[in-house]
């Protein structure tokens, strides 16, 4: 899968993933309303109109993108018709496609990662028979337990030929609590990474590993030092946009070529009917303000490779 997200990202010169992390504010109006008519205010109308929501989007931009990740915890909030949702999200996506990041955040002792790592990338055996629970083509892994809660995902990647996006310096402002710890005078992510750098080692694509890592577009320095660590990992750079990463900050993530990384916005894109700056869209038309969105980051990535 690797292989195919970087043939995607360099066909459409855009690296770039649309995060769909659908909160139900913001849904527009007669989406909301369609979907409360037909299941009413509950759980499944929710989940509705979240799925209703997410097709638009998808359709109005799966021609631009590589890829898309889904927020697992956004349908999760919706119960089990949330779940449903998620998973129609990730086949219609795939359908169209477009490859898939799960963000799921998973990381456990073995057995338990091993569970994770078949629902979500792998098959799970019942009877004669296996079954894919879901579908996704790469995930997120929490490392914080180590070797062992990170290996049974490596293990499905290599049978299924998927991959993951480990954790390694997050976008958020309190990362450095623990992240920025030093150890014998280095910080704790600078280990994570020669440790994702080793794991990839062993699971290599064409030209990247099957293991990735996450570097926040918030910590623009450790994303330089961070790129050289781990030379054959691709990095999953979320933190642009709504959360303050710029376009002039994200040079040091790509190589040379300007490959080796691709940039998420979620809410800057499928919220961009809310922004002032596409409010001319108007509610009815959110899926092409979202689409005016990712031609316009697309535009400003290009200031990454002004070096
Ligand atoms: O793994 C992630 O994708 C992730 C890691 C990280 O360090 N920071 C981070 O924001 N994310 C996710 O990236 C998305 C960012 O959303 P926006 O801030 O709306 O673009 C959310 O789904 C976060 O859960």
């Amino acid at each position: 899968m690797i292989n195919q997200l970087v043939k995607n990202i360099k066909k459409l010169d855009a690296p770039i993933v649309v995060g769909l992390d659908p909160m139900l504010s913001y849904v527009p109006e007669h989406i909301q309303k369609a979907a409360f008519d037909e299941y009413g205010e509950t759980l499944e109308g929710a989940a509705e109109a979240i799925w209703q929501y997410n097709k638009g989007i998808i359709d109005s931009t799966y021609d631009l993108i590589p890829a898309v990740k889904p927020q697992i915890a956004m349908y999760e909030q919706f119960g089990v018709p949330g779940l449903a949702a998620f998973q129609k999200t990730c086949e219609y996506a795939k359908s169209k496609g477009l490859v898939i990041i799960g963000d799921i955040k998973r990381g456990d002792i073995g057995s338990t990662s091993k569970a994770y790592a078949v629902g979500h990338l792998g098959q799970v055996q019942i009877g004669d028979k296996k079954f894919s629970g879901f579908c996704e083509d790469f995930v997120t892994v929490n490392p914080y337990l180590g070797s062992d809660g990170v290996r049974p995902f490596m293990e499905v990647c290599k049978e299924e030929k998927k991959g993951i996006f480990v954790l390694v310096k997050t976008s958020n402002p309190s990362s450095g609590e623990f992240q920025d710890q030093e150890i014998n005078g280095r910080p704790l992510y600078e280990l994570v990474a020669e440790k994702v750098a080793s794991w990839g080692e062993e699971v290599m694509g064409d030209d990247y590993s099957y293991v990735g890592a996450v570097v926040g577009a918030t910590y623009p320095k450790m994303g330089e030092i961070l790129r050289k660590v781990m030379p054959k990992s691709y990095i999953l750079v979320p933190g642009y946009g709504a959360q303050g990463g710029q376009a002039k900050d994200l040079a040091p993530f790509f190589n040379e070529d300007g490959l080796g990384a691709i940039v998420n916005s979620s809410r800057g894109i499928i919220c961009a009917y809310q922004q002032e700056k596409y409010s001319s869209f108007g509610a009815e038309n959110y899926a092409d303000a979202s689409r005016q969105a990712v031609l316009d980051m697309k535009e400003d990535l290009k200031q990454a490779f002004v070096r």
